[in-house]
């Protein structure tokens, strides 16, 4: 098993614990806990519906009622918001760039909203998107750009104040099988050389690499958490893909 392990006395990038949810009295999540460590990518498996949306909308304090504890970086989402939202990056599910801009004005926006210096943002946006392989679109509106291209403007967004941790939420939907595998390459390179953790929510189980923390998320309740191997070795199976069809509903569908 090759799970990222947090530098000893290190507080875990995120930490979720004991984590209750309703919608309008409809539980949605029951006693959820798990950690990511620092610099490590775990992925929120789960199919639809089980609740990672909800999850993420928590974490980034879209949504506040809930019982349980959420800290980023040891700092509590709700006594220390400002702390451990400094600390996140985020891609959503749907996307949120303004097609009428070019991406340089994007980021530049994003950035404003961290408090950049106008010189910090553009040394930072550049950098980004030279990684991402976007470095000619800079000045080209998001509108002209593809599914692929549009998600990884986002990516650059979400990393452009430098955060410890990145959330992304099902950020291949939609996309082709070449700009899929891109993507999940860029964010397990930003775990391994970056030191920056993800998490990492998908339906999709061939997003998961054997080196990944997983964490399986069915109808509200984390069914497993650990390396792929130990998940395999608990569920008695081959292949991830087996294990997700033994812990979730989907799979006895
Ligand atoms: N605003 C809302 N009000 C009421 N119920 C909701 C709301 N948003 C989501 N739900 C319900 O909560 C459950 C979890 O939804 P959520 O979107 O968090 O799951 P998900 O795992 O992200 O699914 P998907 O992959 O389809 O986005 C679903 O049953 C959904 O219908």
């Amino acid at each position: 098993m090759s799970v990222a392990v947090a530098p000893a006395g290190a507080d875990p990038a995120l930490e979720v614990a004991d984590l209750d949810f309703s919608y309008s009295g409809k539980p949605i999540l029951k006693q959820v806990g798990f950690s990511v460590a620092q610099g490590g990518f775990a992925v929120l498996l789960g199919p639809n519906g089980a609740g990672k949306t909800t999850l993420f909308s928590l974490i980034t304090r879209l949504y506040d009622r809930r019982v349980g504890t959420i800290r980023v970086g040891g700092c509590d989402v709700r006594d220390l918001s400002t702390a451990a939202l400094g600390q996140m990056g985020v891609v959503f599910q749907q996307p949120t760039l303004d097609l009428d801009l070019t991406v340089r004005q994007n980021l530049a926006y994003h950035a404003a909203l961290h408090g950049m210096s106008t010189r910090t943002a553009r040394r930072q946006a550049d950098e980004q998107v030279e990684r991402l392989g976007l470095g000619d679109h800079l000045r080209r509106r998001v509108r002209e750009l593809s599914g692929g291209q549009r998600r990884r403007v986002e990516i650059a967004r979400g990393l452009l104040h430098r955060p410890r941790l990145l959330l992304l939420d099902e950020p291949t939907v939609g996309l082709d099988v070449a700009s899929r595998r891109g993507i999940v390459e860029h964010a397990h390179r930003l775990s391994h050389d970056d030191g920056v953790a993800v998490l990492w929510a998908t339906h999709l189980i061939d997003e998961v690499h054997a080196t990944d923390q997983v964490i399986v998320l069915d109808r509200g309740c984390v069914r497993a958490d650990g390396g792929v191997a130990d998940i395999q070795a608990a569920t008695g199976t081959a292949t991830i893909a087996d294990a997700f069809d033994v812990l979730t509903e989907a799979g006895h569908a």
